[in-house]
């Protein structure tokens, strides 16, 4: 029994997930929390005070939730000797909902990225990231309100599966002979190899997320980001897939972009979603200059790491930033940020995208209110120029408050 204040005592208990897939949410639910590493401590602390607050101002204690402290990352290394220790793993799976700060992950050697790892054993596969325009945000692009999409990346396969071998080492090269003397490849002495694997299973199940998100938000269309016309057997396959599974699974309420010129002049019948899909390095270029055009974005894995950095800089940056990893149920929640390393402990940058993927959380478990609560006094706040550094440098007559400081203006302005 949890003792919250002298008007309630509760029982926490966990969520869970129905066979239909949907969730039954107790008032009081436990979520485990992985804090982070660098700049991750700062930013939980912060979060955590802000979600708090705004469930606590929209439900009175009546909804509460029980943070649950799990390891992982340097913080689980420390303490334990493991980077990811298992009863992280059973937890995750156990509370099934649950909010991540960032890992590091060493570059060209060390350990695998134990971001990339959650995802695969808990079967995320889809790792879901809106970007969306804050009023008062100052962009590099003319006109930022109109970027508006959310990106919902392959979370399990493609060059992220870690098939590689390092250059030089006998698996290497037994790779190369093989590839050579089998496969009639070209590979010269002493390269590096990686393994890209796309799966249809994998694409269809990702592609099929994408276009029920459309169908439920109103989204007018569905684009497929892929390098095919270079990578046809991956890239090109994903494309592929997904217009199958669209006309398979979703016929009556899609139409192509093809046939939508071709048979209705590029008008949308009533209720339909296009379904289109460019070409990755061209469609750069497009959420740039043409934004509007687009809405929800399906791609494999690289595309999307990419892409999301790249639209995140067009809405103020990675401060704001936000995300989720789902699969069938099981969702962590994590921003599209790093660990920002050179700031850790300053208690200096933007909590903004751990906070929004908080209230990501709160609309997966149905806590619409107080979801809603806290991005109203986020918006608030920046729209009141009262923001970190990352957000201060870009206005003009800006005061810049520190990580704490900014979670304690939101919760001024709920
Ligand atoms: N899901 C995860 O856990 C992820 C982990 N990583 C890992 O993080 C480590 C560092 O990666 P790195 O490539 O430097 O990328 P980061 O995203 O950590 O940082 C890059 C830059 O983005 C800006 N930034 C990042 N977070 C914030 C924030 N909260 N508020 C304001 N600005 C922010 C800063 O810009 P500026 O310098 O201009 O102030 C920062 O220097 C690596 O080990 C990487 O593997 C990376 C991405 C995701
Ligand atoms: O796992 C990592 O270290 C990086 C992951 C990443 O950049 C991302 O998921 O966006
Ligand atoms: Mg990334």
């Amino acid at each position: 029994m949890l003792s919250l204040d002298k008007e309630y005592t509760v029982t926490a208990d966990h969520i869970t997930i129905q066979p239909d897939g949907s969730l039954i949410v107790p008032n009081h639910p436990v979520i485990p929390f992985i804090e982070g590493d660098g700049t991750g401590p700062d930013i939980w602390k912060t979060v955590r005070k802000v979600l708090d607050t705004g469930i606590s101002k929209s439900y009175k204690g009546t909804r509460t939730i029980e943070w649950l402290e799990v390891l992982a990352g340097e913080k689980a290394f420390q303490q334990t000797g493991e980077w990811l220790p298992q009863d992280t793993v059973d937890a995750l799976k156990k509370y099934v909902v649950s909010i991540k700060g960032p890992l590091t992950t060493p570059i060209g050697k060390g350990i695998r990225s134990l971001n990339v790892t959650l995802r695969q054993v808990l079967d995320l596969y889809a790792c879901v990231r809106p970007v969306r325009y804050y009023r008062g945000v100052v962009s590099p692009v003319k006109a930022p309100e109109l970027v508006n999409m959310i990106i919902f990346r392959e979370n399990t396969e493609d060059v992220y599966a870690g098939v590689e071998w390092q250059a030089g080492t006998e698996e290497a090269n037994r790779v190369i002979e093989f590839l050579r003397n089998e496969m009639g490849a070209h590979i010269r002495d002493n390269s590096g190899i990686g393994i890209k694997p796309i799966s249809e299973f994998g694409t269809k199940r990702l592609v099929r997320k994408a276009v029920q998100h459309a169908l439920d938000h109103g989204c007018d269309s569905v684009t497929l980001v892929h390098k095919g016309n270079i990578m046809k057997f991956t890239e090109g396959a994903f494309c592929n897939w997904g217009y199958e599974l669209a006309s398979e699974e979703f016929g009556d309420s899609t139409i192509t972009e093809k046939v939508l010129w071709e048979q209705f002049n590029g008008k949308v019948p009533a209720g339909k979603v296009v379904i289109k899909d460019r070409i990755a390095d061209a469609m750069f270029q497009q959420i740039l200059l043409r934004p509007d055009e687009y809405s929800v974005l399906a791609m494999p894995n690289l595309n999307g790491d990419y892409m999301s950095d790249a639209l995140a800089a067009q809405v103020g940056g990675l401060g704001i930033a936000p995300g989720a990893n789902i699969g069938d149920g099981v969702a962590v929640f994590e921003a599209t940020h790093g660990t920002a390393p050179k700031y850790a402990g300053l208690d200096k940058v933007n909590p903004g995208s751990v906070l929004l993927s908080g209230v990501m959380l709160l609309e997966y478990i149905g806590w619409q209110e107080a979801a809603d609560r806290i991005t109203s006094a986020l918006e608030t706040t920046i729209s009141n120029k009262t923001v970190t550094y990352d957000l201060a440098r870009l206005m003009t007559g800006a005061t810049e408050l520190s990580c704490s400081g900014f979670g304690n203006a939101i919760i001024d302005n709920m």
